[in-house]
């Protein structure tokens, strides 16, 4: 049994309601189980595949899922980049290994299993680009329409084919990710379309399962969990998950919730350095990190609270530190990400060289989309390839070059 509540001024709603905010407050609801009733052991979800899935007692879907075998990601010790920061405990969890290349498959999952759980007809999102391909697989698969609204221009082209080519009506609009979220929350209260965004609380449910997977395949609870933040939504779902698991019993402290944001659209490291109740919206958010560039992140109350519950911290990385590390994860690990997802690892190697960091932690940075998502910051980044004639000898020749 689970309920929805503000996660501000705890008012309770029904969980068959279509609702995003709190009819008292305005704030966000989140989901609620009434977890003495929940009947499940560790045995029993090891015996499953490591999945979003596996968990599903966690989830509020009563059906059959519309499902394409999300989450399962592997985690990777970063041994080279590790030693060079002096940090041997080192981990990056790929989530551009989901289905459709980043971590939103694992919210898509439940949030359009919930859309038609609820009896929904149509879904829709806006979208710094991932949000959008997600959406548009899952609305494909369960056969229902999905419209995507866009930052005109500022979207990664891997992630705009993606929505085209699985069918989603993609709109761009003249104006930044954070009017497009306002627009397609305002078409979707008057059109009667499900509106699958973070601030849907079933979407966030299915996210929270980074967190279970990462202390299935660790064994442990890591002493520090970075993730790159946009709209703060993954970072807030992982700490409510982690703390459903702590009630449970199933785990007995949780890690320090570590969010990096790039420097041209970091509102929730300034929140925290300035210690700061709410967070003050960025106007002109930039960074060739296209995913998080957002400058009113909606689940801001939420992300502060898990960042100041676990005794974590947020730091901002410039466009070059992201690169950098995009390609030191390329070319030192075989790890290919795209630029929003190698700023959790390129803000640890930050707060390592501050001394933030205490080098026996174990450290797992949730790298949260594939490098193929973003090929033009790829091509722009590195030298083209030698083009000669067909002989052998031209060959033999490029190879000394
Ligand atoms: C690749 C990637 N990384 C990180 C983020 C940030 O996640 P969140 O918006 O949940 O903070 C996003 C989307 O915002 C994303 O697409
Ligand atoms: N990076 C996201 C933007 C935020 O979307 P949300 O629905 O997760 O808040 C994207 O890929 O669109």
């Amino acid at each position: 049994m689970y309920r929805l509540v503000c996660v501000h001024c705890g008012a309770v709603y029904a969980p068959d309601q279509i609702l995003y905010n709190c009819r008292s407050c305005g704030h966000l609801l989140a989901v609620q189980y009434d977890l003495d009733t929940i009947s499940v052991d560790r045995k029993t979800w090891n015996q499953r595949p490591l999945s979003v899935w596996r968990y599903r007692e966690l989830l509020p879907v009563t059906g059959e899922p519309v499902t394409l075998q999300e989450g399962g990601t592997p985690l990777y010790h970063l041994k080279k980049l590790g030693a060079e920061m002096g940090l041997p405990h080192l981990y990056a969890k790929h989530e551009g290994m989901n289905p459709s290349g980043s971590f939103k498959d694992r919210g898509m999952t439940v949030g359009v299993s919930m859309a038609i759980q609820l009896g929904m007809k149509s879904v829709a999102c806006a979208s710094t680009g991932n949000t959008s391909a997600s959406l548009a697989v899952y609305g494909a698969r369960a056969g229902i329409p999905a419209v995507v609204l866009l930052p005109a221009g500022k979207v990664a082209i891997g992630k705009v084919a993606q929505a085209l080519m699985h069918g989603a009506k993609v709109i761009s609009i003249r104006g930044n990710f954070d009017r497009a979220l306002e627009m397609v929350h305002e078409l979707c209260l008057s059109e009667g379309i499900y509106l699958l965004n973070s601030i849907n609380p079933y979407r966030l449910e299915g996210q929270k399962t980074i967190g279970y997977e990462v202390i299935d395949q660790l064994g442990e609870v890591p002493d520090r969990f970075v993730l790159p933040v946009g709209n703060a939504g993954n970072i807030s779902a992982v700490y409510k998950g982690l703390r459903e698991l702590e009630s449970l019993g199933f785990i007995d402290h949780l890690p320090k919730m570590t969010g990096i944001q790039a420097a041209g659209s970091a509102p929730v490291v300034r929140a925290i350095r300035e210690g700061l109740a709410v967070v003050e919206a960025e106007m002109s958010p930039e960074t060739v990190a296209t995913a998080i560039r957002i400058g009113a992140p909606v689940n801001a109350e939420k992300a502060l609270v898990a960042i100041r519950e676990t005794g974590g911290t947020a730091e901002a990385v410039t466009d070059e530190e992201i690169l950098c590390m995009q390609r030191d994860l390329a070319r030192k690990e075989g790890i290919g990400v795209e630029p929003a997802s190698a700023a959790s690892v390129a803000g640890i190697r930050k707060l390592a060289e501050q001394g933030m960091l205490d080098r026996d932690e174990t450290i797992v940075c949730v790298v949260t989309g594939h490098l193929l998502k973003d090929p033009e910051s790829v091509i722009r980044q590195c030298e083209p390839p030698i083009e000669i004639d067909a002989d052998m000898q031209s060959l033999l020749a490029a190879l000394q070059r």
